[in-house]
């Protein structure tokens, strides 16, 4: 062969590798602009930037507008030196089952040992109504499932052990009522991430359980960001982008003092729509001067968000071991904001699980997720199976 034909035969090999490459990258294709990152888990990946933006016409108030123009939020670090691999929550309310068990003993195991007593009288009926007040159920929840259960007992007559387990289990199941969608709207919905708003009370877990949440997503292998929005408390926005760090998760913040809240989460959702996200998360504060103005807050924060994408899931945090009180907050805020969900925190800390069932039933919305210690994996999807069996099988 000539050296030519040679010299021929390398180019047109080099030429083909090329394309192939070529077609293999446009293939693969591109989702985010360069400069913005690609994915939330890689350590080296650039954070996104974005000039601040302007207010638009749609009929917002204008003191909506000021706030999305007068965003100065920025990027907070999206990089730790080692990533941590969150567990993944399938599964996680049996795994951590002990934390419930260990708490709510007395509701499960009481209840138990009334029912199965060789004669129920009207003096039992009062200690399993009182059994059922005491942990939190709530006065009409408690008579319902009262009535269900003499019922049941007079028309089967009395059970063995196991059959009295068995009815408990049906009747707290209808209870929780399995049917209930307890999904967080976590998918990106035509060109826009889903935008999960977090309120709550100072001190019930809200910062806490973004971060929580924020691995669950990583787990499950999606792009998140966070957005730093209370502004009220100088370490929340600090103590978040920690969160966010461990594991890879950016997190939009203003480093200046009493920035307004609804820009830092305008900004967050910008950054989140530009670097194609699948979901961004907005932390809020949970005090200030006044409940008026911590309601008006949170409608300004949603309709500012809402001027570039709809706000798909707004979840309450209730801290489990304020009872009643909770209840009375979850009713403020529902005022303010649509909540779609509760998320029920420091359920490990308290006997009192049948909170679960009054929030849900006086709210007419769904626990989703339940906060069960202060590890970074500590919190569980709500399941109302495993719920149940671990206050029958403690
Ligand atoms: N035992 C237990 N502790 C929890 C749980 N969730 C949160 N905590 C703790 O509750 C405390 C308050 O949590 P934060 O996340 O700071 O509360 P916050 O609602 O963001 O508070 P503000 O930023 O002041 O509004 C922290 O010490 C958390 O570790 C839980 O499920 N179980």
């Amino acid at each position: 062969m000539s050296t030519e034909l040679t010299l021929i035969i390398v180019i047109a090999a080099v030429v083909l590798l090329g394309a192939v490459v070529g077609i293999a990258a446009l293939l693969r294709g591109k989702k985010t602009k360069p400069g913005t990152y690609t994915t939330t888990r890689d350590a080296d990946d650039p954070a996104p930037t974005g000039p601040a933006p302007a207010g638009t016409d749609d009929g917002v108030t204008t003191e909506d507008e000021r706030a999305a123009a007068d965003a100065e939020a920025s990027v907070g670090p999206a990089s730790s030196a080692v990533l941590e691999t969150p567990a993944p929550a399938a599964g996680r309310l049996a795994r951590l089952r002990a934390r419930l068990v260990k708490s709510n003993n007395a509701l499960g195991k009481g209840l138990l040992a009334l029912l199965s007593q060789d004669k129920i009288d009207d003096d039992v009926w009062d200690e399993i109504e009182e059994t059922l007040l005491l942990a939190d159920l709530g006065a009409e929840a408690t008579s319902e499932l009262v009535d269900r259960l003499r019922e049941r007992v007079t028309v089967e007559g009395l059970r063995d052990a196991g059959a009295v387990r068995s009815m408990l289990r049906e009747e707290l199941t209808l209870l929780i009522d399995p049917t209930v969608d307890r999904s967080v709207a976590s998918e990106r919905r035509e060109d826009r991430p889903a935008v999960v708003m977090v309120v709550g009370v100072n001190g019930v877990g809200k910062t806490t359980t973004i971060g929580k949440m924020a691995r669950v997503f990583v787990a499950e292998d999606k792009d998140v960001l966070l957005g730093a929005a209370d502004t009220f408390r100088a370490a929340a926005a600090e103590q978040l982008a920690t969160w966010g760090s461990r594991v890879g998760v950016p997190t939009v913040r203003s480093f200046e003092d009493g920035a307004d809240p609804a820009s830092v989460a305008y900004e967050a959702v910008k950054s989140g729509i530009e670097g194609e996200v699948d979901v961004v998360m907005v932390d809020t504060a949970g005090r200030l001067q006044n409940k008026v103005g911590l309601m008006d807050e949170l409608g300004k924060i949603k309709r500012v968000i809402e001027k570039q994408a709809q706000v798909d899931e707004v979840l309450l945090v209730l801290d489990a071991t304020t009872g009643q009180n909770g209840l009375n907050q979850a009713k403020v805020f529902s005022e303010a904001v649509n909540v779609t969900g509760i998320v029920l925190t420091k359920l490990d800390g308290t006997a009192k699980g049948g909170i679960v069932v009054a929030i849900q039933r006086q709210l007419g919305v769904p626990v989703k997720l339940v906060g069960l210690g202060e590890g970074a994996d500590d919190l569980a999807p709500f399941e109302v199976n495993d719920f149940v069996d671990a206050l029958l099988d403690g």
